[in-house]
């Protein structure tokens, strides 16, 4: 097997409040390098880390990481909606293989997915049907979190898994770096979004379109600078970004949760992505950064960034 790896900043703002055309020309470059490389390695298979915002995942049952074996977008903020190509055997395969290796992964047999998982997938490829794709949540939002060595245990452990495959391995982490837009929290909630949270009441249409333009006048204020919503930390994003392209990947267990919130805000956590595509890389061996792109874009709340890796 051969293995690559690309991470991908996602905002449902994108399209809908966006930068001055500077900085879309700039994102715009980042992400057809980042095509590039991807159509060049032309995956056979690709293993999605994404996070979920409370369009899939509960507090009814909230697992800090759960692999899909078949898979359905819920289509928020106009992303693509309806059956993801997932690959059942090759996921059955790595959810074994990872469960062997002593990793306590939960699995689906329907996972419900949003833009976090979509947008990599049209972004690259066009679409959520266009390549096998091994879905694989990552909790980046809802508190409480583990540590993140254990992420980077899962990351590794699908790495080894994959590698026994016999095919070429797309690795696809999906996060903004450090960011805080305004998605519910559980502590403290009232009454009715508690329930929200734990039960998962689907939305009704009305419902989904305010939720969705509380967001985008969010990403308004927040370029405005009229907010108290943490700002965007590229000094951090950017040490991130360092230790990733320097394969220190170790580094990242001595992260502490809570300094992660405080430094990337209230989903900084969807980093975590990130840290697991690029140790399943780091499985088989040591890889090269060959492309680094980053900018702060308050319009979209995200650290936004794009990075691809290939083995030596
Ligand atoms: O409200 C949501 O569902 C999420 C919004 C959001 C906004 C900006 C960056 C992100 O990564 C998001 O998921
Ligand atoms: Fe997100």
């Amino acid at each position: 097997m051969s293995a690559a790896a690309v991470g991908l900043s996602h905002s449902p703002l994108i399209g809908k409040n966006d930068p001055d055309a500077e900085v879309l020309d700039a994102v715009d470059a980042a992400v057809a390098q980042a095509r590039a490389f991807v159509h060049e390695f032309d995956p056979e298979l690709v293993v999605l880390y994404a996070p979920d915002h409370y369009n899939g995942f509960f507090y009814k049952e909230m697992p800090p990481f759960c692999l899909a074996t078949a898979a359905h977008s819920v289509g928020d903020f106009g992303s693509q909606a309806g059956p993801l190509s997932v690959d059942t055997a090759a996921a059955q395969a790595i959810a074994r293989a990872v469960l062997d290796d002593g990793v306590d992964l939960t699995i689906s047999a329907r996972m419900t997915v949003d833009h976090g998982f979509v947008q990599p997938l049209e972004v690259l490829f066009g679409g959520i049907d266009q390549v096998p794709v091994v879905p694989v949540f990552v909790n980046g939002v809802a508190t409480p979190l583990g540590p993140l060595s254990r992420v980077r245990a899962l990351g590794t452990a699908i790495g080894e898994a994959a590698a026994q495959l016999d095919k070429r391995v797309l690795f696809l982490g999906s996060g903004g770096l450090s960011h805080d837009p305004p998605v519910p929290v559980l502590d403290g909630a009232p009454p009715r979004v508690a329930d929200a949270l734990i039960e998962g009441h689907p939305p009704t249409p009305e419902q989904r379109a305010k939720a969705e333009e509380r967001v985008v006048q969010a990403g308004r204020d927040y370029a405005a600078g009229a907010t108290s919503m943490i700002p965007i930390n590229p000094e951090w994003d950017n040490l991130l970004l360092d230790l990733l392209e320097k394969g220190d990947l170790a580094e990242f267990d001595s992260w502490a949760v809570e300094w992660v919130g405080h430094q990337g805000g209230g989903s900084g956590h969807e980093v975590r992505t990130w840290i697991a595509a690029f140790a399943s890389l780091a499985a088989s061996g040591s890889y090269e950064m060959s492309n680094r792109f980053y900018r702060a874009i308050p319009e979209w709340i995200a650290g936004f960034a794009v990075a691809t890796a290939a083995q030596r």
